[in-house]
């Protein structure tokens, strides 16, 4: 059997290490069902169900329903103030609905408790970057671990309390991870001091060092260069095919969105108003009058 390899599409490849090979076969031998299904759940890994959600009178989420395949990259895409952020709040349990319930892997919640998001397997970024600027890369990268170790994430800091064994664990990971990225040469760099772009790839390898099944990314490329927008693509569509995590997308740029994503949710007004695979998605007339406010197509035919 030839070697497992990370591959960028140009952006070169490296070997995947036997742990992640491991992850990897478990993930797949895991029959749908496994996660003791309940009335008429299937083989979703996350499922939102008439969520809605207001801030005094302002409707924020109204009656959303949606529904992620395993491994798959879905973009919710919408005006400003549609609802993008605050769904993802709910899904991270940072905000609870006024009614309906958020599935993660087959069980069911009224609020997703925020402080065991790791352990359900959810790892996400933020819109505004919430690294810590004054330690290193390899460090923000190592915090990502703090949910798989016994110690505190400040007593690992300050090298108390850490055992070893864990220690090289995280260690060992966030290398793997950073490499994955292409973000070795920058390691022992202060975060704080990186260009902005590459400040957001470490907020990914924070993200991915958890091994998250589910993904939430809150605009990861907002502020980014053209180059900068397209490396992240290559990066995010990766994590999905090597490591089949299932990525929920927040994202403005249309390119990006439709390059990248599996299916498209569009909301508007708290109401979601299309769901479905981009091309379709961009040439729904309610998509182009609420959002895109142009027809998908040129006069040659070419899509956008
Ligand atoms: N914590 C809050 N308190 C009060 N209102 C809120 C809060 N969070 C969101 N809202 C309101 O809910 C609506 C949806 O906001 P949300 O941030 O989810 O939209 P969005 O689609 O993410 O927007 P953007 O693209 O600008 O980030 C807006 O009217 C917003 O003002």
């Amino acid at each position: 059997m030839h070697a497992m390899t990370y591959a960028f599409g140009g952006l070169g490849s490296a070997p995947i290490p036997p742990d992640v090979q491991e992850h990897l076969a478990a993930r797949e031998a895991r029959a749908p069902g496994d996660e003791a299904p309940e009335d008429g759940w299937r083989d979703g890994a996350l499922e939102l169900s008439g969520i809605s959600l207001s801030f005094g009178g302002v409707v924020a989420l109204s009656d959303i329903d949606l529904s992620l395949r395993r491994g798959e990259i879905r973009a919710i895409i919408g005006p400003n103030g549609a609802g993008k952020s605050s769904l993802i709040n709910v899904v991270s349990g940072i905000y609870r609905p006024d009614r309906g319930h958020v599935r993660i892997e087959g069980k069911r919640y009224g609020q997703v408790p925020t402080q065991e998001l790791a352990r359900l397997g959810i790892a996400r970024t933020f819109q505004n970057l919430a690294l810590f600027k004054g330690l290193s890369v390899l460090d923000n990268v190592v915090s990502g671990r703090a949910h798989a170790v016994r110690s505190s994430f400040l007593g690992q800091i300050a090298g108390v309390g850490l055992s070893r064994r864990e220690d090289a664990d995280a260690r060992d990971r966030a290398a793997r991870i950073l490499e994955f990225l292409h973000l070795t040469q920058v390691r022992d760099r202060l975060a704080g001091t990186l260009p902005y772009g590459l400040q957001k790839r470490v907020e990914l390898a924070r993200a991915l060092v958890a091994e998250p099944a589910i993904l939430l990314l809150d605009e990861p490329m907002a502020g980014m260069t053209v180059t900068e927008k397209n490396e992240m693509a290559g990066f995010v569509r990766a994590a999905r095919d090597q490591f089949g995590t299932t990525v929920v997308l927040i994202e403005h740029d249309i390119g990006v969105v439709m390059g990248l994503s599996d299916r498209v949710a569009v909301l508007d007004y708290g109401r979601k108003i299309a769901d479905g695979p981009p091309d379709e998605v961009q040439r729904d007339q309610r998509v182009i009058d609420a959002y895109l406010g142009v027809a998908p197509e040129n006069e040659d035919g070419e899509g956008i």
